[in-house]
C-alpha cells in the first residue's frame, strides 16, 4: 500500500501535464514505476484508502486467461470494465473490423491464447508456459505477451499490462509484469490485484511456491478530472494493513480455470478500508 501511495504522491508532486488525443483529457504523468508484491507472505495488494472491488479485477483476469473477446463475456463473469471501450469509443465504433455490440476484437487473451501464425495456425502462449512450469522447466522465455503491433487495428484498445514473464528459481515461481500505460486511480487498483493473483494461481496449478511479483510501469498517470479526488481525498487518508487472499485449493489446472472457476473461488480476509471514491473514467 505504501508504494501505491508513494507513486500517487510522486505524480501529484512531480508529474508533468501531457495532452492525450485518444481520450481528449490531459494527464499528470510520470515515467517509470517499479512495484512489487509479496505473494509468498500473502500480502494481498488491495487498496485500503478507498473501497476496492477486487472480485471484478479477478474476473477480468479470468477473462484474459480464457481468451475472451467480448464485453458480454466479461459481464457474465462479473466484470463490467470493458463495456465502455467496446461500445462507447468512437474510433472503435467506426472501425470496420468491429464485429458489433460488445466486440473487443483481438485484444489481451485473444493474443495470449490464439496468436496468429503466418501459416494460419494459432499459438497458445499460456498453455506452453503452464506446461513447461508444471514440468519444472524455465527456458528463460516463459513469456506471455498480449502486445501484437501488427494487429492493433483489429482491437478496441492496445493492451496496457501487456507482457508477463514467469521465472523459476529452485521450487519458487516469480512473475515480472510490464505495463506501458497506467491509470493510477482506477486501473492500477485492478492491475496490482491481477499481478498478485496471476502469480499465486499459476504457482498453485503448476505445483510451485509463489515468490514475488514484480510490476514495471512505463507511463503512470492521473487524469485531470481525477486529480482533486486523489490529492484532496484519497491521499489524506491513512492506509490499513494488507488483507490476505484465499484461493480455492481445488483449482488444479488450466482446464479448471477455463471451465468452472469463478470470482467466488477467491476470498479476501482482514480487509479494512476507507469509504468508496468514484473516480471518473476516460474512454
Ligand atoms: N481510462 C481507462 N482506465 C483504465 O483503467 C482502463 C481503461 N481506460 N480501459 C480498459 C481497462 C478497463 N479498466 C477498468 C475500467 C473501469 C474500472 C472501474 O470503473 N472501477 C471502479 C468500480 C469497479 C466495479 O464496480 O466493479 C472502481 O472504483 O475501481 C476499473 C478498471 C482498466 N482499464
Ligand atoms: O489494465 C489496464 C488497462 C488500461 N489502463 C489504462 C491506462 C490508460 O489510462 C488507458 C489506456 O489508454 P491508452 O491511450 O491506450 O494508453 O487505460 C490501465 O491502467 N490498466
Amino acid at each position: 500500500m505504501k508504494q501505491y501511495l508513494e507513486l500517487c504522491q510522486r505524480i501529484v508532486d512531480e508529474g508533468q501535464w501531457v495532452e492525450n488525443k485518444r481520450t481528449g483529457t490531459r494527464c499528470l504523468t510520470v515515467i517509470n514505476a517499479d512495484l512489487e508484491y509479496d505473494v509468498a507472505n500473502n500480502q494481498f495488494p488491495m487498496i485500503t484508502t478507498r473501497k476496492s472491488y477486487y472480485k471484478a479485477a479477478i474476473a477480468e483476469l479470468l477473462g484474459y486467461l480464457r481468451g475472451y473477446d467480448s464485453a458480454a463475456q466479461f459481464r457474465e463473469i462479473g466484470c463490467k470494465t470493458w463495456d465502455a471501450n467496446a461500445n462507447d469509443n468512437n474510433a472503435w465504433l467506426n472501425n470496420p473490423n468491429r464485429k458489433g455490440e460488445d466486440d473487443m476484437g483481438r485484444v489481451y487473451g485473444v493474443q495470449g491464447r490464439g496468436w496468429q501464425r503466418p501459416d494460419g495456425s494459432t499459438l497458445d502462449q499460456l498453455s506452453k508456459v503452464i506446461n513447461n512450469l508444471k514440468n519444472g522447466i524455465d527456458d528463460r522465455g516463459e513469456i506471455i505477451t498480449f502486445y501484437n503491433p501488427g494487429e492493433f487495428e483489429l482491437g478496441c484498445l492496445r493492451p496496457c499490462m501487456h507482457t508477463h514473464t514467469f521465472s523459476l528459481l529452485g521450487d519458487t515461481l516469480y512473475l515480472t509484469s510490464y505495463q506501458r500505460s497506467c491509470d493510477v486511480p482506477l486501473g492500477l487498483n485492478f492491475n496490482q490485484i491481477q499481478c498478485f493473483v496471476l502469480l499465486a494461481l499459476v504457482a498453485q496449478i503448476t505445483g510451485h511456491k509463489a515468490g514475488k511479483a514484480y510490476h514495471k510501469i512505463a507511463n503512470a498517470h492521473i487524469y485531470e478530472n481525477q486529480l482533486e479526488l486523489m490529492r484532496d481525498v484519497q491521499l489524506t487518508r491513512e492506509p490499513f494493513a494488507s488483507p490476505q487472499l484465499k484461493i480455492n485449493p481445488e483449482i488444479k489446472s488450466l482446464e479448471d480455470i477455463e471451465t468452472w472457476v469463478t470470482r467466488d473461488d477467491f476470498e479476501v480476509t482482514g480487509y479494512q478500508c476507507h469509504e468508496a471514491i468514484q473516480y471518473p473514467f476516460s474512454v
